[in-house]
């Protein structure tokens, strides 16, 4: 029997729920944000999320090649200009490119994504390639873990300086910045999503891909903490 839809604000909080599946709970990141990681796991981190950072503009690129609404794009078009920049402005991927420098490795080195884990890699691929086949409205949908960022951000901000006095101070700024964008980019998405999925079949299968996103994130991690934590990076006990 098909059962009536949640009203907006219901299923808008069942979305917001997710956030407690979200990747600021993984081991890694409460290793990171508690100051219990060493230098070699916070350049672990920032060299392999340099693989998201610059999968998140291709992703976008994707969602607005199977847009055919003028005004959604309008208004999608300024999170790939947020990444990759403009004239007189230099964006994220410049900014997560000067965190690398703070946190001790080259930019040469990080740009080149020598040493990104099969796992992320794999993981975010998932993410470009389900933008790629989705409808525009499931791949907003999928952003939505951006609903969660924002607290990440800050906690960084609030903690890192001080457990992590070695890291320059220069190398936060991506985090500022993504306060303000984030929150406006999730205004959008949200919307988008609660206008689109209408019935309780649709609702949940919206419910559904945020949760493949979240998947993406922890899984991320995971492949960081097998690596980083664990010492067991792939191949780790292969034969020399
Ligand atoms: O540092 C983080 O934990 C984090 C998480 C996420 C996210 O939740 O997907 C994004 C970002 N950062 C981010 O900086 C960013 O630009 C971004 C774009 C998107 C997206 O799905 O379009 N997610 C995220």
């Amino acid at each position: 029997m098909n059962q009536s839809p949640w009203s907006r604000d219901e299923f808008e909080q069942r979305l917001r729920d997710k956030g407690r599946l979200y990747h600021i709970h993984h081991p890694y990141h409460v290793m990171m944000n508690t100051g219990k990681a060493n230098k070699e796991q916070i350049q672990g981190w920032v060299a392999n999320r340099f693989y998201y950072q610059t999968s998140i503009p291709i992703k976008d690129a994707a969602i607005l090649a199977n847009c055919n609404e003028r005004d959604v794009r309008r208004e999608w078009v300024q999170r790939i200009l947020d990444h990759d920049g403009f004239e007189g402005e230099d964006g994220g991927i410049e900014a997560w490119l000067r965190l690398a420098e703070a946190v001790g490795l080259s930019r040469e080195s990080v740009e080149s994504h020598q040493g990104v884990l099969p796992g992320v890699r794999f993981a975010c691929d998932a993410y470009v390639n389900f933008a790629r086949r989705a409808t525009w409205q499931e791949a907003a949908c999928s952003s939505l873990t951006e609903l969660f960022a924002p607290e990440i951000h800050q906690n960084r901000l609030d903690n890192w300086p001080e457990h992590y006095p070695w890291i320059d101070n220069e190398g936060y700024s991506y985090f500022r910045k993504r306060l303000s964008e984030a929150r406006r980019d999730v205004e959008h998405g949200l919307q988008i999503t609660l206008d689109h999925f209408k019935t309780r079949e649709q609702q949940e299968y919206a419910l559904s891909i945020l949760q493949f996103k979240l998947n993406i994130l922890w899984t991320i991690l995971d492949a960081m903490q097998m690596a980083y934590v664990h010492q067991q990076a792939p191949f780790h006990s292969c034969p020399e």
